[in-house]
């Protein structure tokens, strides 16, 4: 399989506060969409910072289109569209300074695609940014994004703070991008709604570490929760268990085979587990 993005061992530490990127590692194919999913202070926006370059790392490689990215590699930067959670751009600027100065900064800028975006999704083009609302600002950086002709989308949060009906009409332009088999996205998010809908790939993370990476149809139709009692639990095979959690009458156990685990199991409940339970068993759980 080729892949777009490719991390493998990526590190950082920020001594002052002991935080650690240890050895992180994941693969994003052409085509597809992988979420990065974690709690506050997980460690999302600082991988996304190593695969920008951003930030400096301490150990691993990262290659964009299979290579690595240079400091001066304006060639890779162009074909990256980058959304910040927060303000993406100075507030004094109207919709039309702006993309005056991307024109400057993108080769493929492309005015008249970023023109029909505003005029699409009614931004009004000669109003200060800093007068727009969150979604209307996080709209604006999208297609700002995507108006140099991006392969790669790179989203931090790009619909947290947005209303249902606000995050539904961003997530229809994510898939409306991903329709070209070259494009892909990563974004990072803690609305597993929205990755439900839009994910193909998903990857936890939890203090800076990796737990799960794996397609979301690996996770939809084979990760599943066992509910057992604790005799139950006791004659499970340690190798069946990704994690658990106690409960007051039942023990939930993460499987990476429901199926399997229903056949071997005779008396097992198994339920599908949905990615907050995935995220909740593989964070809270223990593990054997
Ligand atoms: N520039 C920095 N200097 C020192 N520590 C930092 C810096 N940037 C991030 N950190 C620390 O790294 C850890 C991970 O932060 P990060 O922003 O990557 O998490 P996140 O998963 O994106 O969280 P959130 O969902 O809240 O945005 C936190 O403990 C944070 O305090």
């Amino acid at each position: 399989m080729d892949y777009i993005l490719e991390l493998d061992q990526v590190s950082k530490r920020f001594p002052k506060d002991g935080f650690v990127l240890d050895r992180v590692s994941f693969s994003l194919p052409y085509g597809a969409v992988m979420g990065l999913v974690g709690q506050n202070g997980a460690g999302k926006t600082t991988a996304i910072g190593c695969i920008l370059n951003t930030s400096s790392r301490d150990g691993g490689t990262i290659r964009l289109f299979g290579q690595e990215m240079g400091d001066q590699d304006t060639a890779i930067r162009e074909k990256i569209g980058v959304v910040y959670d927060g303000d993406n751009f100075p507030g004094y600027l109207t919709a039309a300074q702006l993309s005056e100065i991307m024109g400057g900064l993108y080769q493929a800028w492309d005015p008249v695609l970023f023109q029909k975006y505003l005029q699409d999704f009614h931004l009004p083009a000669g109003q200060k940014i800093e007068t727009y609302s969150r979604g209307m600002t996080m709209k604006l950086a999208l297609f700002a994004a995507l108006s140099h002709h991006p392969k790669l989308l790179i989203l931090d949060e790009p619909t947290g703070g947005l209303d249902p009906v606000m995050r539904d009409e961003i997530l229809d332009v994510f898939l409306d991008f991903v329709q070209e088999e070259d494009h892909s996205i990563l974004l990072s998010s803690h609305i597993t709604s929205d990755l439900e809908k839009i994910a193909d790939y998903i990857t936890f993370i939890h203090e800076g570490n990796v737990l799960l990476t794996a397609s979301k149809n690996d996770l939809a139709y084979h990760y599943a929760v066992m509910r057992c009692k604790e005799s139950q639990f006791d004659a499970l095979d340690r190798g069946d268990i990704i994690a658990y959690r106690k409960r007051d009458f039942q023990i939930d156990v993460l499987v990476s085979d429901g199926k399997e685990a229903e056949k071997k199991y005779r008396d097992a409940v198994l339920d599908h587990a949905s990615l907050d339970e995935i995220m909740l068993l593989l964070v809270k759980g223990e593990r054997v």
